[in-house]
């Protein structure tokens, strides 16, 4: 037999049917839902009178547009009467429809990306989707997962199944181990920087090397999390022992005598010794620094020591243009170091950095510590209940409001203006969430992407800085 990678692996064991166009009919074993892409797919399911296939394969939980304040007042504290509507919606499809649904309230809601991992819902060789492009995260536990747009989200509430055609294999390989203060955040960064946006469209990239097998799960999820930033769908982290001590004792994981099977069929969830990848990028670990986005899109990104660029140094016309006018709307000039550039706000949270130990990384930094007075405000949002639980429970809500944060309900806030959480016009952010596009954070708001702790730096200098020199 050939030698296969991981994401062929994955693919061939979910293939149910080679269809006559090229494309493939794959099973699905896991459908999250949130309330931003799900409404249009229930509403059809229910004009054609389908029922869906399999609703134990799913789970649905309100993050994009809950309010982060005020939660008690039920679905009160909402400044947007759609926004609520939204997720009125969604409780109410899911109860006609059997879906399972963590609601609002419930101490395992929060940002649907957070909680398939925490819960085990997410488990090593299954296939994952969710309509919605950060799916990409479940794939740090060997999952292959991806996001879908609202009438794929129809397709597999109906079948289970989603057609698809296959990416190229793309290596992205970390020789040795990160620098102290430099985290998976910043690789993210540091990867998209140097191979673009588009760099790995056409590609699902598996994480491989010494440098990936140090990390955490959750630093995994943060890597994986930002491969759509660099244009793959999906991004992958072979099964190895890191993936299995964090998925034991989960709530939906196997347990029992399932537990020994499961472990034994996860073990061949790696790419095969001399298997074949179409590209190749290696990086080490070495010249990974802390990383900051100067622009407004995550491939606009220096070290911590750089600046933003001269006009003069761009490859073409084309991304001249891009940095212009990236300049203009960041209110940065060229050539202008971006250590030292004055923060309004200062956001920790998101998909990409609102798990435990993302909150540690900051509070880290902030023990005994203040935020400096020019900072308008500083929120730390946890991705779940359950973060928000354990964080409490380690006394690190209190660190985070000595220094003067906001202690903050789950959900995605700040990450996307989809909520009462978002930046003024020309406000500059400190953000770890993984988009810095034009008005992402709000109307004319600047997003500065960085790790946790840079973000905290920030929180506490009122400027960009670097962590490891606080
Ligand atoms: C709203 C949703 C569809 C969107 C996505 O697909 O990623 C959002 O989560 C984002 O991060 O921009
Ligand atoms: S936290 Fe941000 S990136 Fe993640 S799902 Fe929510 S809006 Fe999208």
């Amino acid at each position: 037999m050939t030698a296969r990678t991981l994401y062929d692996k994955l693919w061939d064991s979910h293939c149910v049917a080679e269809l006559p166009d090229g494309s493939s009919l794959l099973y699905i074993d896991l459908h999250l839902l949130h309330e931003v892409t799900s409404p249009q797919a229930f509403s059809n399911l229910r004009r054609a009178g389908r029922k869906p296939w399999r609703v134990d394969a799913a789970l649905a939980t309100p993050d994009h547009n809950v309010p982060t304040v005020l939660r008690e007042l039920g679905l009160g504290g909402f400044d947007d009467p759609i926004a609520r509507r939204q997720v009125d919606v969604l409780e109410r499809n899911c109860h006609e429809f059997g879906v399972p649904l963590f609601p609002l309230g419930d101490v395992r809601q929060g940002i649907v990306h957070v909680v398939g991992p925490e819960q085990g819902l997410t488990l090593p060789g299954m296939t994952v989707v969710c309509g919605d492009s950060h799916t990409a995260t479940h794939g740090a536990l060997a999952a292959l997962a991806y996001g879908i747009g609202s009438s794929e989200v129809e397709h597999v509430l109906a079948t289970q199944t989603l057609r698809g055609r296959k990416s190229k294999n793309m290596a992205v390989v970390v020789d040795g181990v990160l620098g102290e203060g430099v985290v998976a955040k910043d690789l993210a960064l540091h990867l998209i920087g140097r191979i673009g946006t588009a760099g790995a469209s056409g590609h699902a990239i598996e994480f491989r090397g010494d440098g990936i097998g140090a990390l955490s799960m959750e630093a995994r999820m943060t890597l994986c999390n930002m491969s759509i930033e660099a244009g793959a769908r999906v991004g992958l982290v072979a099964y190895d022992r890191v993936t299995q001590a964090y998925v034991k004792d989960r709530p939906f994981a196997p347990a029992g005598p399932q537990w020994a099977g499961a472990v034994r069929h996860w073990q061949d969830l790696h790419s095969d010794h001399d298997a074949h990848f179409d590209r190749i990028v290696g990086i080490r670990a070495e010249d990974v620094a802390p990383c900051v986005s100067w622009g407004t899109s995550p491939e606009m990104v220096v070290p911590i020591s750089g600046a933003v660029p001269q006009l003069h140094e761009a490859r073409d016309d084309v991304q001249r243009g891009d940095w212009s006018r990236a300049m203009a709307y960041m209110g940065l000039e060229a050539g202008r170091p971006i250590h030292g550039t004055p923060i309004d706000k200062v956001f920790v949270g998101s998909c990409t950095n609102a798990r435990i130990e993302d909150l540690r990384a900051a509070a880290r930094v902030l023990r005994g510590r203040r935020i400096d007075p020019r900072i308008k405000l500083a929120l730390v949002v946890p991705g779940s209940g359950l973060v928000a639980l354990q964080a409490e429970h380690e006394g690190l809500d209190e660190v985070f409001t000595a220094a003067g944060f906001e202690w903050r309900a789950p959900g995605c806030s700040m990450c996307l203006g989809m909520n009462a959480d978002r930046l003024e016009p020309g406000e500059r952010c400190a953000s770890t969430s993984n988009r810095n596009f034009e008005g992402r954070q709000g109307r004319g708001g600047r997003t500065h992407l960085m790790s946790p702790a840079m973000a905290a730096a920030a929180a506490v200098a009122g400027a960009i800085v670097d962590v490891r020199e606080l």
